[in-house]
């Protein structure tokens, strides 16, 4: 009785380690936020040919994050990285107002993809700092997320050259995955 509910404990509030496919367009900014939440530096980022995976600890979660990517022809590699994929970050360039529709077919893209069915989705609403961007309220209805039944979504205005928003983001998904109880215990 006594291991049952240390056992049950351990499963909500013990260590949990999620994996997290972070995509989006070319220069949205992914590459930044992946080493600025891992090492807490902006590293001058060159387009990533294939992905960079690193691990980011947040509270008692541990995020196994892939970040793939988004030049056009690397695009149709994206999903042979949505197997096992608890969350979805995708990371739009607010200021690109020229493409964020072609961002929005994207996303919708992915979502479509029935590995990705069941997956948190947190979008940044990135570059927030640039004069005349898209507001995070123009971003959520561009990717057409308010008519998105039955799905965990959120977006979150983010600067990341300078860190802002990230942690903001990374806590709503880490509160997400452990109440639908996604991810594995760290062994
Ligand atoms: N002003 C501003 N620039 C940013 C911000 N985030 C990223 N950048 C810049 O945007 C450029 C592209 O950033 P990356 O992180 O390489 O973009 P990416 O999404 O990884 O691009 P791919 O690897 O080609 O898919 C870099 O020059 C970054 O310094 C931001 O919040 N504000
Ligand atoms: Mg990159």
């Amino acid at each position: 009785m006594g291991q049952a509910i240390t056992k049950l404990f351990d499963k909500i509030f013990g260590n949990r380690e999620m994996r997290v496919v972070m995509l989006g367009l070319d220069a949205a900014g992914k590459t930044t936020i992946l080493y600025k939440l891992h090492i807490g530096e902006v590293l001058t980022t060159v387009p990533t040919i294939g992905f960079n995976v690193e691990k980011v600890q947040y509270k008692n979660v541990v995020f196994t994050v892939w970040d793939v990517g988004g030049q056009e022809k690397l695009r149709p590699l994206w999903r042979h990285y949505f197997n096992n994929t608890d969350g979805l970050i995708f990371v739009v360039d607010s200021q690109d107002r020229d493409r964020i529709g072609k961002a929005a077919a994207e996303f919708q893209a992915i979502l479509q993809d029935p590995l990705m069915l069941h997956s948190a989705i947190l979008v940044f609403a990135n570059k927030q700092d640039m004069r005349g961007c898209l507001t995070p309220r123009e971003v959520c209805e561009a990717l057409g997320l308010p008519e998105m039944r039955n799905r965990k979504w959120h977006v979150q205005s983010s600067v990341a050259i300078k860190g802002e928003g990230l942690y903001e983001g990374l806590d709503w998904l880490a509160t997400t995955l452990k109440s639908s109880n996604a991810g594995r215990p760290v062994s």
